[in-house]
Parts: structure tokens; C-alpha cells; sequence
């Protein structure tokens, strides 16, 4: 059941702790309960998702955020590298996390993020071989409505049908679809047409988490299957302040109590019998790591918060994708540019959705998109060896939008605009975040330090390039009228100007608690998501990714929760557990035994 209140939960001791009902957090909570022995508590600061319009009209999806009560609201610290900007960094602050939040688009990668993963863990268990199965549990492609035409919209094999989660192709027919194809064909050798977007090179046919016109996040679908289990208990509006320390096990530092508090009364703790895993994200999972004394021992200090396990890789190796938009002047009005501007045909289009669950409302924000390679004799490697994954992994992507995209570059008042997105796919520039104060609720620093390395702003400008051929497809003549930013193609100067001054994210930051070996000297979590230096603690987020998997990242995020879910169920039936036994006999003692478990702010300095 989803609770509001701490007093009502059914206890203040569960079998499993988890901090963030988000992407990850909710496939835990479906996956650990169903065993029914096992009692689990998810933990969300945000609210519930139920009758939030847009975090259920799929175009509607881009209003969620950010400067709302269902975004964390974050920004990025101003940096030289991208005009001093600070970028407005969504999070999903709601039940389902990023999953409400995000844009639909729904893909796993290549097999080479994969096995490269496995590569740098020791653990074949991440290896795409291994790894494929969980499509068959996570997903429920549903059959296209739409007669495919005469190429493959996906490959049926490869994907799920009795899975949990719908996934499904564009609903929603948009004039410029078929030129888009058609440029596919014009263009084969640069841009061919892919006949499975989830991980296969090419432009094809977006795969999206929408069903009948309707968003589907882990909230909607693994947690409403779930609610009704009696051993899972969710609580909302409530946010987990920091880690508490149990016990020693071994030498380490077990962590096997959160406290949490709803920001009215005081904080309240509770507690698990196997372990805490910490579900909040690629920001709130390091963030609450640092706050509880797991990471850089300077900074921790900075702050006067005690280490307790000093890792300087607490927070760093932040990756992330960055986009450049491009835009073009089109004929015909069937773009959703007057939609955007005109709050009565959006009213009417809002209006048809909620009747039918049809029309531009029931789409996410594109229809197409594509993943390239640059020619291997691109001079951007002469000083810096190929970043891609593998062989068969994209260097960069395009995303294709039917209406004027750009949260930097403002739409004219009129006119009609095709939007080409250049997504730099192997980003090299890693950042950091840090906090920025001992207080739980002080937002952290995050400085993903985008554009710092040369090969990226390359890498953006030889993407940019290939768009324009793109664009110039004879298949777009009768269409675009002009390109708006042509003057930025005058020079390499004019490009990264433009690219540093209209560079935004596409969302999908990871690598704060990073996965490695357990014998490297770097690295949050161990590759069974162990942290590292604990006992009790595991991270199961998109943190965990030591790269940025060359797509976007929720289907990545859903198949790392998926196999750390076997991980987690095999140790405990395995028996190799035995903090059981070790609660027993360090057994907590709290400075204050009352029996609701409140406890205050400064008994908590003590811990
Ligand atoms: C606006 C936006 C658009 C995106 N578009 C796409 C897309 O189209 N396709 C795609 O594949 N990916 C997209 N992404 C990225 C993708 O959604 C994320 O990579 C993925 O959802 C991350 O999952 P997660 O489990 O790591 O974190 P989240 O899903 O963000 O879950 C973390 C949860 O923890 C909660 N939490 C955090 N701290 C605390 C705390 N201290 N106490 C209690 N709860 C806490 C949060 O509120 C949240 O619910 C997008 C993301 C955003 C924000």
C-alpha cells in the first residue's frame, strides 16, 4: 500500500529498505516482493503521480518539469565550456521518479554497452548474452496498429510481449514521417534505415513507454502491480536526510537503518534486516552516499561530516549526453508549432486526447531519431582513440522533432519548424557531484562539466555537419524552406560558438556510483552493486553505470534493476547472508528508544 504518513506504516523494521520509488526503486519493490516472505519499504520524496496530466499525456510530458513540485529542480554550476550557462537539470521528484518525468523514448543499446560493462566489472553477468533475458521480463511490446509498410518497424524477436512494462511505436501519423524514411532511402550509405531502433545503427522508428496513448512509467506499471501485495509498503512525500551506521561487520561499517522525514515533524528512522538500497538517482544516491560519510574524505570534512569510509569516486565519473538543435523553416502548417503557441488548439488537442487517448497528445516528443558512426578515418581520432562502446555503437545521434525544440533558443511567433537534434552519443568530459552543505535538504552541487574536453565539441561539430546532409535530402525539398541557424555553418568558430551557446542535456547523467571490480582502486560499487567499504548498502540506479550507454538511458536503467533483483534474491536463498545474525548482536541503540522511532537532528551528529 502507498502511505502518506510514517505513523502509518504497518513497522519501522522491513527485510528490505529502498530509498527512491524511481525507475530502478519500483522494478526492486515488484521483483523483492514477490517473495512473499520478504517485507519491503520503498521511500519516495515525492508525491504520487495519480490524475498529474502531464505525467500522463505523453506530449505533455516536457510541462512536468522543471520549476515544479514533481522536479527536483537542480541546475548545473555555470561553466566557461558552455557560455557560463547554468542548465536547469530535471529529476523526477514524484512517484515513478524519471519514469514520470522522462520522454518516453524507450531502448536498450547495442550489445557493445553491454559487454563493455562486463568488460570493466570482471562480471560476464553483464555481458549482453547474459543480460538479453531481462527484455523478455521487462517488456510488453504491443503489435503496432499501423500496417509497417514495407520496411520493419522492429524486430519482433528481440523484444518482449509478456513483460511488465508496454512499449510501443508511434501512434500518431506526422506529415514529415514518411520524408524522413524516405531520406533513408535517398541516403543509405550515411543514414540508413534501421529496422529496430533499440540497438541497432540507423534511423528508424522511435520505441516509446506509451500504451493506448498513455505514459508508462515503473510507477504505473511494476508498482500498480505490486500495491496490493501485503509485504510491500510505499511511502511518499517523505525524503531519506541520510544512511544510518548499525553495526560493524567485518570491519565495515554496516548501514542498515535510513532516517526520513517528511519536512513537518521530527525525523523518524527505520530500519532493515538484509540491506538499504539506495534507488535515488544518479544525484540523490551520491548525495546521500556523501551525507552519510561514504565518500571523499576532504570534502566530507569540508563539511564536518565524519568519514566513515573514505572513496574519492563517491560522486565523480559523472557522464551524460548533451544536445545541439538545429532548426528549420518548413512549409505547411502539420507541425506542432501552433499547438505550442496557441493555448486554445492545445486545449482542443488535450480535449480529443482525453476522450480518445488519440491525436498529438497521445506521441512523445518525436516520432524518429537515428544513431551513427563517424567514417573511422575521421580526423577527431587522431588525438583521441574511439570513445564508442564498440564496433556497432553509435558516436552520435539525431533526433528528429516535428515543432521548434529548444529550451535556449526561443520559437519565433510564427512560421512552421522542423527540429534536428545533434546528441553527442560517447562523451569523453566527466563531472562531479559534490555537496554543498552537511544539510540533507541544501541541494548538491552538480558541475557535470560539459564541453571541457576538445574531443566533444569536435565530435558535435562533425555530428552537426553530417545533420546538414541530412536536411539536404532531395526527399525535404518541397519542405524546408530554410535552415534559421545557417550562419553558424560559416566556420569550425561560428559551429562551436553556436554549440557552446545552445548545448542542453538530454537527461541522462550516470557514473556518481560508478560499478567496478571489486580490486580496482576506483569505483562506488562492487559488480553484484555492493558498496564498496560497507556492509548492508547497495546502489541499484542509473548511477551505477560507469559510462553513459551509448542511448537513452531508461531501458539501460530498467535492465541493470532487473538482473540486480536475481542478484539480490539469489544471495538471500543462497543463505550467503548473515546480517540477520549481525543485527542481533550489535543490535541498534538508539539514543532514544521511543517506540514510534523518532530521533532529533543533534543526537544524530553523535552517530
Ligand atoms: C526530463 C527527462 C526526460 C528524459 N527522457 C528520457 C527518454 O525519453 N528516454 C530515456 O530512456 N530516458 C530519459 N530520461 C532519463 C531516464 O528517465 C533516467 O536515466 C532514468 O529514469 C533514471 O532512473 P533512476 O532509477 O536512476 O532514477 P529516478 O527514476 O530519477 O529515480 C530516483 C527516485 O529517487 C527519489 N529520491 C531521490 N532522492 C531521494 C531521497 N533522499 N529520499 C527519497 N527519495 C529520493 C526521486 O524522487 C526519484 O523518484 C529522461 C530524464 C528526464 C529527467
Amino acid at each position: 500500500a502507498v502511505y502518506t504518513k510514517f505513523e502509518d506504516l504497518p513497522s519501522v523494521s522491513f527485510d528490505y529498505v529502498i530509498v527512491g520509488a524511481g525507475t530502478a526503486g519500483n522494478v526492486l519493490a515488484y521483483r523483492l516482493t514477490e517473495d512473499a516472505s520478504a517485507s519491503v519499504l520503498v521511500i519516495e520524496a515525492g508525491p504520487s503521480d495519480e490524475n498529474v496530466l502531464p505525467a500522463i499525456a505523453p506530449f505533455l510530458a516536457p510541462g512536468l518539469t522543471p520549476n515544479t513540485p514533481y522536479d527536483w529542480n537542480y541546475t548545473t554550476v555555470p561553466r566557461e565550456s558552455i557560455d557560463n550557462r547554468s542548465i536547469p537539470y530535471n529529476r523526477g521528484h514524484i512517484l515513478g521518479g524519471s519514469s514520470s518525468a522522462n520522454y518516453h523514448v524507450h531502448q536498450y543499446g547495442p550489445p557493445d554497452d553491454y559487454d563493455k560493462l562486463a568488460a570493466i566489472t570482471g562480471d560476464n553477468g553483464w555481458s549482453w548474452d547474459k543480460i538479453k533475458k531481462y527484455v523478455y521480463k521487462h517488456e510488453k511490446f504491443r503489435k503496432p496498429v499501423q500496417d509497417a509498410g514495407e520496411e520493419k518497424r522492429y524486430i519482433q524477436e528481440d523484444h518482449g510481449t509478456q513483460g511488465i512494462v508496454p512499449v510501443s511505436l508511434p501512434g500518431h501519423h506526422q506529415a514529415v514521417d514518411d520524408l524522413v524514411i524516405a531520406a533513408t532511402r535517398e541516403l543509405p550509405h550515411d543514414f540508413p534505415y534501421s529496422p529496430d531502433t533499440s540497438g541497432i545503427l540507423g534511423l528508424g522508428w522511435a520505441q516509446s513507454t506509451i500504451d493506448n496513448g498513455t505514459r508508462q512509467s515503473s510507477s504505473t506499471t511494476y508498482l500498480r502491480s505490486a500495491n496490493s501485495r501485503p509485504n510491500l509498503s510505499v511511502l511518499i512525500e517523505t525524503q531519506v536526510l541520510k544512511l544510518l551506521p548499525t553495526s560493524r561487520n567485518g570491519g565495515k561499517p554496516a548501514f542498515r537503518g535510513v532516517l526520513l522525514s517528511n519536512g513537518e515533524s521530527t525525523p523518524n528512522y527505520v530500519f532493515a534486516k538484509n540491506e538499504v538500497i539506495l534507488s535515488a538517482g544518479s544525484i540523490g544516491t551520491p548525495q546521500l552516499l556523501l551525507l552519510s560519510g561514504i565518500g571523499p574524505k576532504e570534502d566530507l570534512e569540508s563539511h564536518g561530516i565524519h568519514t566513515l569510509v573514505d572513496n574519492p569516486s563517491v560522486g565523480h565519473n559523472f557522464s551524460d549526453h548533451i544536445y545541439v538543435p538545429y532548426h528549420f523553416a518548413v512549409r505547411g502548417a502539420d507541425t506542432l508549432d501552433d499547438l505550442l503557441r496557441n493555448p486554445a488548439l492545445m486545449q482542443a488537442a488535450i480535449g480529443e486526447w482525453m476522450v480518445t487517448q488519440k491525436g498529438p497528445i497521445s506521441n512523445g516528443v518525436l516520432n524518429q531519431f537515428g544513431f551513427f558512426r563517424f567514417p573511422s578515418n575521421t580526423s577527431i581520432f587522431d588525438s583521441t582513440p574511439d570513445p564508442a562502446t564498440g564496433p556497432n555503437a553509435p558516436h552520435w545521434e539525431m533526433m528528429i522533432c516535428n515543432f521548434w525544440l529548444s529550451r535556449v533558443l526561443s520559437i519565433p511567433p510564427t512560421g512552421n519548424f522542423l527540429s534536428l537534434l545533434t546528441v553527442l552519443g560517447a562523451p569523453i568530459s566527466r563531472g562531479f557531484v559534490k555537496l554543498s552543505s552537511a544539510d540533507p535538504l541544501h541541494k548538491p552541487i552538480i558541475d557535470p562539466q560539459y564541453l571541457t574536453k576538445d574531443y566533444d565539441t569536435a565530435a558535435l561539430r562533425e555530428a552537426a555537419r553530417a545533420m546538414k546532409k541530412f536536411a539536404s535530402a532531395k526527399a525535404f525539398s518541397d519542405f524546408i524552406i530554410e535552415p534559421v541557424e545557417s550562419s553558424a555553418f560559416d566556420s569550425d568558430e561560428t559551429l562551436d560558438d553556436h554549440i557552446r551557446k545552445t548545448v542542453d542535456i538530454v537527461f541522462h547523467a550516470v557514473g556518481t556510483g560508478s560499478m567496478s571490480k571489486d580490486s580496482a582502486n576506483w569505483g562506488v560499487v562492487n559488480s553484484k552493486l555492493k558498496v564498496k567499504g560497507t556492509d548492508g548498502l547497495r546502489v541499484v540506479d542509473a548511477s551505477v553505470w560507469p559510462f553513459v550507454p551509448s542511448v537513452h538511458t531508461q531501458g539501460p536503467t530498467y535492465l541493470v534493476a532487473e538482473r540486480a533483483a536475481d542478484i539480490i534474491l539469489d544471495e538471500y536463498k543462497s543463505g550467503a547472508w548473515d546480517g540477520l545474525l549481525h543485527l542481533a548482536q550489535n543490535v541498534w541503540s538508539s539514543p532514544d528508544s521511543s517506540p514510534s522511532g523518532s530521533v532529533t537532528l543533534s543526537q544524530l551528529g553523535d552517530l
